[in-house]
């Protein structure tokens, strides 16, 4: 329900909702409402926010603010999502030519087999998101809120849950965050928008609360719910929520589908690649097959069209058309009892198979390996001598940014900077200190903070640089002439703006010298920030990174950042198991490196980002191959060396990283991977969210992903070697007998059979040996495994003809027949339920015990292929009694069959 006045505020544009009728909406809002008090006062609200009461009432009747992505899909489109994979979409054929052709029985059982299909993979999802969604909530996004508990009472700043929203809420940006529903702009300080999931377009857009003149009046006062906020802070009124937002009513139909057999993404997944590129192959592979039975049974036997249904029915045969069912169930049981554990959250079911996969982990450092929670550990001068002044310039560069800035959680490192100064004495927020004019903060490729104040900063040579001294300066009633312009952040970018220290020149020989300091400090893992101040005139005129030049540099803060307790562990539990980790971090590459070795990782050669530029795709996949640490890293430079490494080098990447830089490194990777108090935005772009702060749930995450990966594979190893084999055996015996080897009904009640027992793979235990690397379906070895056992199993097949032969003599008339049929038909479950036992996953099968579901699903195999030919089902089926021989013969093929799996098993790689 829109809200009143808000159409006036609110200008859908842009490819999603574009056209005529947007512009000519954007040009009536630039208006009388155009202004911020206009807007406010059009959704009757203020500045200060709403009142709870009303906010609780314009919730009742607006509905909750649910993001279009974050709605739980409904039974129906859980089941019409179902249809659409490929072997659905081939078995719906063949049951369209079967109706075409009036056989009805056939079209029937086909029927029965979608439908069971479908229902058993949206039971599999529904149950997976049931057993995630507790968590879900858990980490679910908030915004940060103005809202007073009264009409008089000051406003408070609060988060959020995002669906509590309501039009007139005052929300607050800050970097990281996303924006949670469709915002009108009424402040911001250099605040950029990444509005991809809007327009696509990849680079952040400026955004700032103008009143709407100029070419694109309106878009720019306007954020967007499901953009992102790259830089800056801002504040902005909420004009739409839930189904009014711009997103929902662009994109209607825009589920996210976590389950989908597509990616999100047009690079194809590891998910894509080996699952769906075999289904694919053997969807071709079967569609050939109908044909090919109808044509050799024309050319040699002389049929016509009659052999139709039998052609249909060995195509059905040879489809695993529970393909799709036993990956939905291996990957959603693996992502239930993750979830259950409370540690892990699969956002996408298909990246715990990638999980599983991946060979190189990519991480970023602070905030994943260290607990990005830093103390100030030393503030010293350019000749290492303790200097407090040097952390008070700091500490005012800090205060200033975060005031000025108005961001509502401080950077962790300028908290601990205030911390620090407080403790050495007061501190800059006594009533005596500085007062702020201006301040650019530090961001994504951006590695250094400014603040300018009022006054001089008057650091003179040999003066006594105590705070109080500092403070008399600069405080009190200062000069309102001169501004001091503050500056800290990564040493080398600071020093590259200094030419004075202490008072004398500045020259690239002592400028190289600090550089070595600041390179000490940082090897003993602190992390080290330079601080730089200059003087100019005071100025009415905006300030820009331009003016960080001519510094005095002061000396250098060093801070540490305590390793995450469980972090070396995890390191080591990834390497046991076949990954290899990256570090890609922001920081100094002396950090880093020191950071990596109490990890217990050998940081080998560290490379600074800027080496990257230069590089061609080749040089870069090499690069990025051998080294182990990438230090000064910007937000590209991470998705490049992911990208490298993928494309380039042919691994299957994960990321791990927690902040607004890592995300397009966290997009980039084949699984993004974001712990639990990573930012919003990181959160959202990420398919794994760690619930826990313990890192080694990484590990369990991977081998939950190997485990489904090895079910699997165990069931296409499994289901497409006997299927093979029957289709060879059923083409021969087509050929070689005058009669049908086994009528379609038979041929489609045993393939029942056979797929509801391979659904118990799904519940398989992949043995140590599949869990030790990564887990990967190579669809090639999977063909060479299908075609040896399958020609096994064909021969298994064509020796139970010959034992058939001695059994019951003549195949003449129909007696004969039906016994063929039911012979074949018992040999072809009991060797099903062998193969299972025998083929299962592993190198050698008694590795581990065999799972119950599997033991129970092979005995039901068995026990139906005996008894179902004697059972009251056997005549309708065409079935007969078998003579005593046949038993006694056919233990003995079984035996001989069995024996041959075993040896050819244990020659098998994997
Ligand atoms: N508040 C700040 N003030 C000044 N400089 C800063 C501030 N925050 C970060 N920097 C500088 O920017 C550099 C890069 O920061 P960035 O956030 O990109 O990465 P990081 O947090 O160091 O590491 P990681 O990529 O592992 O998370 C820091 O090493 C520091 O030198
Ligand atoms: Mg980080």
């Amino acid at each position: 329900m829109p809200v009143p006045g808000a159409s006036v505020v609110w200008a859908p544009e842009g490819p999603a909702a574009g056209g005529a009728a947007a512009e000519e909406d954007t040009r009536e809002h630039t208006g009388e409402h155009g202004s911020a008090l206009g807007v406010l006062r059009a959704l009757d609200s203020g500045p200060r926010g709403l009142v709870e009461a009303e906010a609780e009432e314009r919730l009742a009747r607006h509905g909750e603010n649910t993001f279009p992505g974050r709605r739980p899909a409904s039974w129906p489109r859980r089941f019409a999502r179902s249809l659409r994979d490929p072997f659905t979409a081939v078995l719906l054929c063949l049951g369209l030519v079967s109706a075409v052709m009036s056989a009805w029985a056939t079209s029937c059982v086909i029927a029965i087999l979608v439908t069971v299909s479908c229902v058993l993979r949206s039971t599999g999802e529904h149950r997976a998101d049931r057993s995630a969604a507790a968590l879900r909530d858990m980490i679910a996004t908030t915004a940060t809120v103005r809202r007073r508990p009264s009409a008089d009472a000051p406003p408070l700043t609060r988060e959020l849950p995002v669906d509590q929203l309501v039009p007139g809420d005052v929300v607050l940006l800050a970097p990281g965050d996303l924006v949670p529903a469709d915002l009108r702009l009424l402040r911001a300080t250099g605040l950029t928008v990444h509005e991809a999931a809007l327009t696509g377009e990849s680079t952040p857009v400026p955004k700032s609360p103008q009143n709407g003149h100029g070419a694109e009046p309106a878009r720019s006062g306007l954020c967007f719910q499901g953009s992102s906020i790259v830089s800056g802070t801002g504040m902005g009124v909420v004009v739409a929520t839930g189904a009014d937002t711009l997103l929902s009513g662009a994109l209607p139909d825009r589920d996210r589908e976590p389950y989908g057999w597509r990616r999100r993404s047009a690079a194809a997944s590891p998910f894509d690649r080996s699952v769906n590129g075999i289904a694919w192959t053997l969807v071709r592979f079967m569609l050939l097959t109908a044909p090919l039975v109808l044509i050799a049974g024309a050319l040699l036997r002389g049929r016509g069209m009659e052999t139709l249904p039998f052609a249909v029915a060995v195509a059905v045969g040879l489809t695993p058309e529970m393909l799709p069912v036993v990956v939905t169930t291996a990957l959603a049981r693996g992502a239930a009892l993750l979830a259950r554990g409370g540690e892990v959250i699969v956002r996408r079911l298909p990246a715990l198979h990638d999980l599983g996969a991946v060979d190189v982990l990519c991480v970023d450092k602070t905030g994943t390996l260290t607990q990005d929670a830093p103390v100030v550990a030393c503030a010293v001068d350019g000749d290492g001598r303790d200097d407090p002044e040097v952390l008070h310039w700091a500490a005012v560069n800090a205060l200033w940014t975060l005031q000025l800035a108005e961001l509502p959680a401080p950077d962790a490192l300028d908290e601990a900077i205030l911390d620090a100064d407080e403790e050495l004495g007061g501190g800059v927020l006594g009533a005596d200190s500085v007062e702020g004019v201006a301040a650019l903060p530090c961001g994504p490729g951006r590695l250094v903070a400014t603040a300018v104040v009022r006054g001089p900063a008057l650091y003179e040579p040999g003066r006594a640089h105590t705070p109080g001294n500092v403070r008399t300066l600069t405080g009190g009633p200062a000069p309102t002439a001169v501004h001091t312009l503050v500056v800290k952040g990564a040493p080398e970018e600071v020093l590259r703006r200094c030419t004075r220290r202490a008072g004398s020149p500045l020259d690239d020989r002592e400028r190289a010298r600090l550089g070595e300091r600041a390179a000490a400090l940082a090897a003993d893992g602190l992390r080290v920030l330079a601080v730089a101040v200059a003087e100019r005139p005071a100025r009415k005129r905006p300030y820009t990174p331009a003016d960080e030049r001519d510094l005095t540099f002061l000396g250098f803060v060093g801070l540490s950042d305590a390793l995450a307790p469980t972090a070396a562990e995890a390191l080591t539990a990834l390497a046991d198991r076949g990954v290899t980790v990256k570090v890609l971090t922001g920081d100094h590459p002396g950090t880093a490196a020191r950071v990596c070795r109490e990890l217990g990782l050998a940081p080998g050669e560290v490379v600074t980002a800027d080496r990257l530029d230069g590089l061609g795709p080749l040089e870069l996949a090499r690069l990025a191959t051998r080294t182990t640490v990438f230090a000064r890293c910007t937000p590209e430079h991470k998705a490049r060396v992911v990208r490298a490494l993928r494309e380039g080098g042919g691994h299957t990447v994960g990321f791990l990283g927690d902040g607004v830089n890592d995300l397009s490194a966290l997009h980039a990777a084949d699984v993004g991977i974001c712990p639990r108090d990573g930012v919003d935005v990181a959160r959202e772009a990420s398919d794994v969210v760690l619930a826990s702060k313990d890192l080694t749930a990484l590990e369990r995450a991977i081998l939950a992903g190997r485990r489904s990966t090895g079910n699997i594979a165990a069931y296409l190893r499994i289901t497409l070697s006997s299927n093979l084999g029957n289709v060879i055996a059923m083409l021969a015996a087509g050929l070689l007998l005058p009669f049908l080897p086994m009528l379609p009904a038979q041929v489609l009640v045993q393939n029942l059979c056979f797929d509801a027992a391979q659904l118990a793979l799904a519940f398989d235990r992949p043995g140590a040996y599949a869990l030790r690397h990564p887990a990967v379906l190579r669809p090639r070895a999977l063909f060479r495994f299908m075609t040896g056992f399958g020609l096994l199993n064909a021969v298994a097949d064509l020796t139970t003809f010959g034992v058939l032969a001695l059994a019951v003599r003549s195949f003449d008339d129909e007696r004969g027949q039906a016994a063929f049929h039911t012979g074949w038909f018992t040999e072809n479950l009991l060797t099903q339920a062998l193969v299972m036992l025998l083929l299962r996953s592993g190198r050698r099968a008694a590795e581990g015990r065999t799972p119950g579901p599997i033991r129970l699903a092979a005995s039901a195999l068995a026990v139906l292929g005996l008894l179902l030919p004697v059972s009251p089902v056997g005549p309708a089926l065409g079935m007969t009694v078998l003579p005593p021989l046949y038993y006694g013969l056919m233990a003995g093929v079984l035996a001989l069959y069995g024996g041959a799996l075993v040896v050819a098993r244990s020659r098998q790689r994997g």
